[in-house]
């Protein structure tokens, strides 16, 4: 039997409302969403969804958001395990840089290249900078594969083994899998499960807070393209706003 697998992207950070280049900078939840993730837990409740294990990134936005939203789905207690593998993708020399005056700078072909192509990195990150992670002791195992920047398709790669390796032994196990994590690492997540292209991926962004449930067949493909948001319209205007970031 193949388990249920939830995508939960953390609630709005505080550097999501200033509208700064996140990737691995440790910031916390806004106020705005500290609420998103209690409504995703009260989702996850109205949906008779209980998820067994959660797992997490190593970053406080998305390890709060899942203590918000199982607290308030009641489930708090499961086990959880938690991993760098599941980090927002590294945005190299943009972390901490305004989204707006990116684009200004640098132009609207260039801004999406960076934010949304595949392929594409931003520059590296200087290490010792102010928003590298090089001397942070929760990487201190990664070693050389410590990313100094990364597209999707870096983050596809680092993702996968952990996918196929610590998720798809719960969901083979028949459990309800909680995977709270971030907007690209989850795009990468979706990208892999629902076979989307290269070129397509462009065009996909994750909103904040909203639970989005996969059912999955015995060869580990969605019985539904797409999975299911659980607020699908709150879903759509949030998926827009993402998208507009920057403007
Ligand atoms: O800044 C970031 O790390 C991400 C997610 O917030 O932003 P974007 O949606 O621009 O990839």
């Amino acid at each position: 039997m193949t388990g249920t697998l939830v995508l939960l992207r953390h609630g709005q950070s505080v550097w999501n409302a200033e509208n700064l280049f996140t990737g691995w900078v440790d910031v916390p939840l806004s106020e705005q969403g500290e609420g998103e993730a209690r409504r995703g837990g009260e989702l996850l409740r109205d949906a008779g969804l209980r998820p067994d294990i959660l797992h997490t990134s190593l970053l406080r936005r998305a390890i709060s958001t899942a203590n918000l939203a199982l607290d308030s789905a009641d489930r708090h207690w499961i086990p959880v395990k938690r991993d760098w593998r599941l980090n927002e993708r590294h945005y190299g020399a943009l972390q901490g840089k305004d989204k707006k005056q990116t684009l200004e700078t640098y132009g609207e072909e260039q801004f999406k290249l960076w934010r949304r192509s595949y392929d594409t990195p931003p520059p590296e990150i200087e290490l010792g900078s102010t928003y590298s992670q090089d001397s942070d002791p929760r990487y201190a195992g990664i070693g050389a594969a410590l990313p100094r920047t990364e597209c999707l398709k870096d983050v596809l790669a680092r993702v996968l083994p952990y996918w196929e390796g610590e998720i798809v032994p719960d969901l083979r196990a028949g459990k309800t899998v909680l995977v709270a994590a971030h907007g690209n690492s989850l795009r990468a997540l979706v990208k892999h499960l629902d076979g989307i292209s290269d070129e397509a991926i462009a065009g996909l962004n994750i909103p904040t807070g909203i639970p989005l449930r996969y059912e999955l067949d015995e060869d580990l493909k969605p019985v539904k393209a797409g999975g299911e948001y659980l607020d699908p319209s709150a879903a759509e205007d949030a998926i827009k706003a993402v998208a507009n970031q920057g403007r």
